[in-house]
Parts: C-alpha cells; structure tokens; sequence
C-alpha cells in the first residue's frame, strides 16, 4: 500500500534504529603519523541497537535513557551532538533539535554504541531537514566523526581498511547466533590501542594477517568452519588491561559456545553459537557463571543505521 507523506512531514519528530558492530577479524598494522592505526577488518552489524528520536527544537540538546546513561556525555562532546553539528554545517543550517538517545548497546563496550548514536543522528536528520545527501556524502561527514561511523551507517557486513572508515560489504550467508557478556566498567579505545603499542615495542613489525579465510567461510554461511577463524589483534591488550577477561573467554566456550573473542576494544566478551538454541543454552549458563555483569544474545548481520516508519513503532 503506498503511503501519503504529508506537507508537514519534515517537522515531525523522526525516529531511528542503529546497530552495534563486533569485528569478526581484527588485524592491526602500524601506528601511522596521524595517531591511528591501520586496520584490516571484518564487521558485522548485530541485532542490539540504539533508538534515537529526533524532534525540532529551539537549540541543540541531548537526553540519555537507558543502560549506564549517566556515563554518557549530554554536553558538545556527545557524538550525537557532533553528528549534528556536522551535517548542519554541511548544510548550512541551525543544528536546533532535541536528540532523545535510548541506549541498548552497552557504553564503552567495544560495540560502537557511540559511533552508533552518531550514524543515527545523520540519518535522521537527513530525514527531518530533507537534506537529501547521497550516501557517499553521508559516509565521508561520518569518517570525520569516528573511524567506526561509516560502517554505523552500512550495517550488514563489511571489510574495513584505512583507520577502518573504507568499506566494502562481503557475503555472509544465513544469520550469526551469537552471546555477548557485557562488562559493568568500560575500556578506553585509545588505551587498548596505546597498550597493544607497548606491548609490541620492541618486538618485530606487526604481521597482519588475511581475511581471506574467514570471508569464504562467512560466504558459505558454516558457523562450524568461521569459529576458529574469529580474530582479534586487540584482544592481549584488552587481557592485559582487563585479566579477568581471560576468565570470561574460558566460560562461554565451556558452556558450549564454538569460540568467543574480545569485541574491539573490549571489554566485551562475543561468543558464536551453533544455533539459537544454543545461544539460548550459552547465554544462561553464563548468566549463572558469575563472569560478567550482564549477558544478551544477538544475530546478525542487520541492517545499518535507518528511519524507523511510524507503522513500525
Ligand atoms: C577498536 C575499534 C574496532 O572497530 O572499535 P571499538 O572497539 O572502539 O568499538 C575501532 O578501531 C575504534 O574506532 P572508533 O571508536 O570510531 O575510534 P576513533 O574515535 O576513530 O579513534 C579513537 C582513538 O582510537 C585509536 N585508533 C582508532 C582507530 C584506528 N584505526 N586506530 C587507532 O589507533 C586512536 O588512538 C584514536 O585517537
Ligand atoms: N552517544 C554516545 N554514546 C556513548 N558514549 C559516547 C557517546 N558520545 C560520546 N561518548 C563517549 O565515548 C566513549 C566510548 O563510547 P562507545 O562508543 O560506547 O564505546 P566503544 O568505542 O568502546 O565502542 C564513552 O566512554 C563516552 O565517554
């Protein structure tokens, strides 16, 4: 049936989903002059997301709801607030809107919940100030914001390189299961990578290794065959930091998960399941296993950063 946009559609508050990300394969290279690193990476869009809402307002203000909202920012410093900021320039406009955030990906978790928050704003805001920028246009605004922005916007699953802000989406085939064990107290992504540099100082030039593998099984869809593969160069800086991970990681395969690794930056523990069933399975031993503060599962890969129609809410 084809629906009737009114005239006044573009003041009406505008409501958005976005995802959190984990990085199946994560290889490191150097330390560039910038400050970033280069990455080789594979990520995937999961079924935890944001909701952010939109509404027209005198000045730009944010409100945080949700999981361990107070330790998110609701000054200039909010990406939200960035986005905005951001794509308002770019238009050249007055960034005067209330950005409601509704946290459902935990803060500082290795889950790009931020950069999440970040891609919602731009595409809500395209909605509500008919901005009509193409999706390059998009996605370049969203590489200045942080370097997990633009795969924010894709969702889906793609290969990262640059700092992580070049995409290119892959096959997987089928849906993922996966547990994530959520950690009360977040780790800082600039400290794990400053970690990962100390710890390789030193030592030979880091060897990045290829994805090659990991994207055939994720194309043939065999969680059996991509276990093995899931890859994280950030993974002893993160133990390292935080050693009780190590503890996590042993629980979730004891109780029946095929692999886990460290999400990102962690402290986010990620296990690949099976089936949903096994998910399901995973997910409450590990709640009883005393290893973290909170368990969900997920699926994936989901769709990227999008309006949310008013049929739909
Ligand atoms: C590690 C990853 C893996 O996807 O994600 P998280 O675990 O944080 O979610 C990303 O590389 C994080 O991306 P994001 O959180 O957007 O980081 P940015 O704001 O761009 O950069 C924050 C800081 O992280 C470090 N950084 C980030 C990206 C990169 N390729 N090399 C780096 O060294 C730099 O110290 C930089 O100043
Ligand atoms: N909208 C936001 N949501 C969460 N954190 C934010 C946001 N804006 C800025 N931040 C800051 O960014 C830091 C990292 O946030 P987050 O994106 O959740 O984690 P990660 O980089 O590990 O994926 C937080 O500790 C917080 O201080």
């Amino acid at each position: 049936m084809l629906s009737v946009v009114p005239a006044s559609a573009e003041s009406r508050p505008v409501s958005v989903q976005a995802p959190a990300k984990v990085n199946l394969f994560l290889g490191v290279g150097d330390l560039r002059v910038d400050g970033y690193h280069e990455l080789t990476t594979v990520f995937q869009a999961l079924s935890l997301s944001e909701r952010i809402r939109l509404s027209p307002a005198e000045t730009l203000t944010i409100s945080v709801r949700g999981d361990n909202a107070a330790a998110v920012p609701t000054d200039d410093s909010n990406l939200a607030a960035r986005a905005a900021r951001a794509l308002a320039e770019r238009c050249d406009r007055d960034p005067a809107v209330h950005i409601d955030i509704d946290k459902g990906i935990p803060v500082a978790g290795g889950l790009a919940g931020g950069s999440a928050d970040a891609a919602a704003t731009m595409v809500g805001l395209d909605r509500l100030w008919e901005t009509e920028l193409s999706r390059a246009e998009l996605s370049d605004i969203a590489a200045e914001l942080g370097s997990d922005v633009p795969f924010s916007l894709h969702g889906g699953t793609a290969l990262g390189t640059g700092r992580g802000e070049n995409l290119m989406s892959v096959l997987s085939r089928g849906e993922l299961h996966w547990v994530l064990a959520i950690s009360r107290e977040g780790l800082s992504t600039p400290a794990v990578y400053g970690e990962l540099d100390r710890l390789r100082a030193g030592g030979s030039a880091p060897t990045v290794r290829d994805p090659a593998e990991l994207l055939q099984a994720l194309a043939a869809g065999d969680p059996h065959r991509l276990a093995p593969l899931l890859h994280n160069d950030l993974q002893p800086a993160a133990l390292s930091m935080r050693p009780t991970l190590r503890r996590t990681l042993r629980a979730g395969t004891d109780a029946g998960a095929l692999a886990g690794i460290v999400s990102g930056s962690g402290p986010t523990c990620v296990f690949l399941c099976a089936s949903a069933r096994s998910a399901v399975d995973v997910a409450a031993e590990l709640s009883g296993a005393g290893v973290c503060s909170a368990v969900r599962t997920a699926t994936g890969p989901v769709s990227g950063a999008h309006v949310v129609e008013e049929a739909e809410q």
